[in-house]
Parts: C-alpha cells; sequence; structure tokens
C-alpha cells in the first residue's frame, strides 16, 4: 500500500508550528522563536526531478516518471511523520504520512501514507462527548503503532472536523473538541498549539485541491494546467477549481495561497447542508419538520422500504410512499428542491480543466456500478444521469445495494447539471486515492501544517 515517489526541496529555516489553519497568518507574523527545529517549514518542488516529457494530464493517475527514482536511496534517508484526523460528518479518519529526507540537500519524499476509518463521525457523540474521544483515543493507538517511539515526540498531530461539527450547537461541538484535546493531551505525540479545530469549508475545498494537484503532479509540473476537485461529503460539499481568466473572476469569491513557489488564486465554495446525507434529510424534508410529522416520505424510495436513519445524533423514520408513484421523474423534482436556490453555478465551469470528484461521488459511482472500485475511471455527467434513471426505474433490483441509490444517484446529477453547470459531456475523474494516498483535504492540510499556505 506504500507510494514513496513525491519529492520536495526542504527550506532550512525553522520557526514554531501553528496549526491553526484557519488562522493563516502572513509569514512575517508569525512568532520568531525556533522551538521545533525538526521537521523542515517548507517543501518546494524538486525543479530537476521533473520529467519535461511528463504530460499529468494525459496520464493523472501516473507520478511523474522522474519522482520514482528516488526509491532505493530512501531507506536510508531522515525520517519523519505527520499525523491528521479528519473528523467529518460520517466518519472520523486518521492519516499517518511517513516523510523522508535522505540529507539535507536533498528532497523530502512523501514515502506512504497509513490510513483509518471509523463510523460514525464524532457528532454522532453529540451527548456523550467521552465516547467521541475514545474514538479518536483509538486512532491514535494505530499511530504510536505506527510511528518508532523515538518519533513520537517530533512527529504533529492534528485534528480539523468538517460538516458534522459545523452544524451542531457551538456548546456541544466544544465539548467533543475539549475531549478531543484532552486525548492529545494525554498522547506522547507533540501537540501543536491550536491542534484541535473546526476547519472552514473554504479551506477544505483548498486543501483538497492542494492534495489532488500534488499527487497527480500538476502543481510542480511546467505545465500551467491543474484539475479541478469535486468533494461530496455527508454534510457538506466542495467545488475548487483555477479559473481560465483571473479577469473575468471576481476576487470576493477567488482565494490565493502560494505553494511550491506559485502564488495560485482559486475559485472555492463549500456549501453546508448539501452533502449527501444531509442532502437525503432535505429532500425528505425531515430538516424543516416541526415535530407533527412521524414519518418522512419521498418517490426516491422503494415504496416498501421503512427505516430508521440517523444522522448527526438524530434519527429519523423514513420511508417510500406505498401507494404512490416512485422513480426518476418525481425524485428529480423532489431533489431539485433542495439544490434550487442554494447551489449557484460558477461562472466558466462550463469547458473548465479536468474535475476529479471523491468522496461520496466514488462511493456512488461504485455501487451503481458505474466505475470499478479498485481502479476508478473516467465517466461523464450524462453517465451518473443514465444511471440515476436505471437505479429509479427500478428500485427493486438496486434495493439491496441501498434503498438511498435512486435518491443518491439523483441528488448527484441534479448537484453536477443544475447546481454547479455542468455539461452532460464534462469528464470527470472519479477517484478515491491517487498514487495510493487518499484524495482528501488531510494530505493538503499537512503541507500547510509543515509550511503556511498563507490563503487569503
Ligand atoms: O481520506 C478520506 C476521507 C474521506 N473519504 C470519504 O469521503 C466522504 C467524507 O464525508 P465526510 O463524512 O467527511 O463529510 P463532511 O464532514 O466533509 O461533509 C466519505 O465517503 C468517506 O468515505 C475518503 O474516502 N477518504
Amino acid at each position: 500500500t506504500y507510494y514513496r515517489h513525491h519529492r520536495f526541496v526542504p527550506h532550512y529555516r525553522y520557526r514554531e508550528h501553528s496549526a491553526n489553519t484557519e488562522n493563516l497568518l502572513p509569514e512575517a507574523a508569525q512568532p520568531a522563536t525556533p522551538t521545533y527545529p525538526v521537521i523542515p517549514e517548507v517543501f518546494h518542488p524538486a525543479p530537476e526531478s521533473l520529467h519535461p516529457a511528463q504530460e499529468p494530464d494525459q496520464s493523472p493517475e501516473v507520478a511523474p516518471a522522474a519522482m520514482v527514482h528516488a526509491l532505493a536511496p530512501l531507506s536510508r534517508g531522515k525520517v519523519f511523520y505527520g499525523v491528521m484526523f479528519d473528523a467529518g460528518s460520517t466518519g472520523t479518519r486518521i492519516h499517518i504520512y511517513k516523510f523522508i529526507q535522505k540529507d539535507p540537500v536533498e528532497l523530502p519524499v512523501l514515502d506512504n501514507e497509513l490510513y483509518h476509518a471509523v463510523k460514525p463521525g464524532l457528532s454522532a457523540y453529540k451527548d456523550t462527548p467521552e465516547e467521541g474521544g475514545n474514538t479518536v483515543r483509538q486512532l491514535l493507538k494505530l499511530a504510536q503503532k505506527t510511528v518508532p517511539e523515538e518519533e513520537w515526540k517530533q512527529t504533529p498531530v492534528v485534528l480539523k472536523a468538517t460538516a458534522g461539527l459545523r452544524l451542531l450547537p457551538e456548546d456541544k461541538a466544544n465539548a467533543l473538541l475539549d475531549e478531543v484535546r484532552e486525548v492529545f493531551a494525554e498522547s506522547p505525540f507533540f501537540i501543536p498549539k491550536n491542534s484541535v479545530s473546526i476547519m472552514n469549508g473554504t479551506n477544505e475545498g483548498i486543501l483538497a485541491w492542494v492534495t489532488v494537484n500534488f499527487l497527480t503532479g500538476h502543481l510542480y509540473s511546467n505545465t500551467k494546467r491543474t484539475v479541478g476537485i469535486l468533494d461530496l461529503g455527508g454534510g457538506s460539499t466542495q467545488i475548487t477549481f483555477l479559473p481560465k481568466s483571473q479577469s473575468l473572476t471576481p476576487n470576493n469569491i477567488c482565494l490565493r495561497f502560494n505553494m511550491f513557489n506559485h502564488t495560485y488564486q482559486v475559485y472555492t465554495h463549500s456549501y453546508l447542508g448539501n452533502g449527501l446525507y444531509a442532502a437525503r434529510l432535505a429532500t425528505l424534508g425531515a430538516l424543516r419538520a416541526d415535530g407533527k410529522i412521524p414519518v418522512f416520505t419521498s418517490s426516491c424510495l422503494p415504496k416498501k422500504f421503512q427505516e430508521d436513519v440517523t444522522f448527526g445524533g438524530i434519527t429519523y423514520k423514513v420511508s417510500g410512499i406505498p401507494d404512490g408513484y416512485a422513480g426518476y421523474k418525481l425524485c428529480y423534482h423532489e431533489v431539485m428542491k433542495v439544490i434550487k436556490g442554494i447551489v449557484h453555478q460558477p461562472f466558466e465551469v462550463k469547458g473548465s480543466s479536468v474535475f476529479y470528484a471523491f468522496s461520496y461521488y466514488f462511493d456512488r459511482a461504485v455501487e451503481s456500478g458505474l466505475i470499478d472500485g479498485s481502479r476508478g475511471g473516467m465517466v461523464e455527467v450524462r453517465d451518473f444521469k443514465k444511471r440515476a434513471k436505471e437505479v429509479c426505474n427500478q428500485m427493486t433490483k438496486f434495493r439491496a445495494i441501498s434503498p438511498f441509490l435512486c435518491m443518491d444517484m439523483t441528488y448527484i446529477t441534479c448537484l453536477l447539471k443544475e447546481g454547479f453547470g455542468f455539461k452532460d459531456n464534462t469528464v470527470l475523474q472519479l477517484a478515491k486515492k491517487v498514487n495510493n494516498v487518499e484524495t482528501s483535504w488531510a494530505l493538503g492540510a499537512t503541507f500547510d501544517h509543515f509550511r503556511n499556505l498563507n490563503i487569503h
């Protein structure tokens, strides 16, 4: 499961590490006292390691060839680690990244990632925060098994929560974060200041863009091309891409940040409440319920289906419409209400770059048989639509895979077409991992920890 070819040039200034990536202060505002002199603060790409013939857009899943030559000497390099927790609305995940730096003038390399996920997410423990803390404690044990003991004190451990905690009342979210802080405090790792926080949606979108463009080789290639990202979580969804023409882009919706000696200005938007699970509840009308409706129904569900559904620690009774109609058209009409007026179409998305789609885009494409789960693959927006129609119009056939498959596939189709304005023939590259590393904001956030990206 290892991948070991990502090369960086280290920067040999050290400073105190602030994990507060929500407060990305300009470099000058950082404290000057060196208190953590072990891990290189700044990573740059290795220009000499780039393969000029490499055209990442043509083989997006393949690492630039020249990165691979670092394989042999790796075992003798200086090793360092970074641990990033993703506290998502539907699960908590740990990413343990191992970097190797052969010698001070050589380039640190991302050697591999160890990834593990548990369900449910922290927000399910909103009334029992101690239990929530325990899930993090269990995952930290994995870090202790993976990171050699002599590295524990230098290895930063950071947790960032996303939509699940954003959607909770502040006191409930804070109680969970405080529990995690206690768990971290008793751990043998390096716990930076502000290591436990709720990340804002903007940073979530940008850091996922950084991860995917790094893993696909676009950040340090000579080509100016990059790929866009589409992330569909349980509670929120993000779209991030580099607009073709900066001049047409109003500054207020584009963000700048520095990475590998470049300044990027990307369009990013996070829609809270438009993640897949939140959208299910919105489609069912459960979110604006006043307590009088005992069962929430939808024509997106099999007629005879009835079940309790839990999201964010709340349980709802849901069912199909027993003597009504079910099917794609009615379902599309229902999910349209959730999209309309919430998601706006970013200009320029039409004909823009290739988009990588992951998280629930990937999971549902696999479940519905659009792509192979181990290989991922390219689909067009119209493929989601076609498969959504098939699933919705033969619900009994797909019932065993998931009773929500019709609703989810229709929502994804509607989000892509009506929400973001993608054309039927827009190509999406579906991937769970690129070069064996999870496509998630977590790697970007780890870079951000080691080298402040100065997002503004
Ligand atoms: O490293 C990761 C992190 C997340 N996911 C997937 O991404 C979705 C994440 O949704 P999440 O619960 O984080 O939702 P959010 O809180 O972002 O709305 C789920 O399908 C996860 O399986 C993944 O495949 N790899």
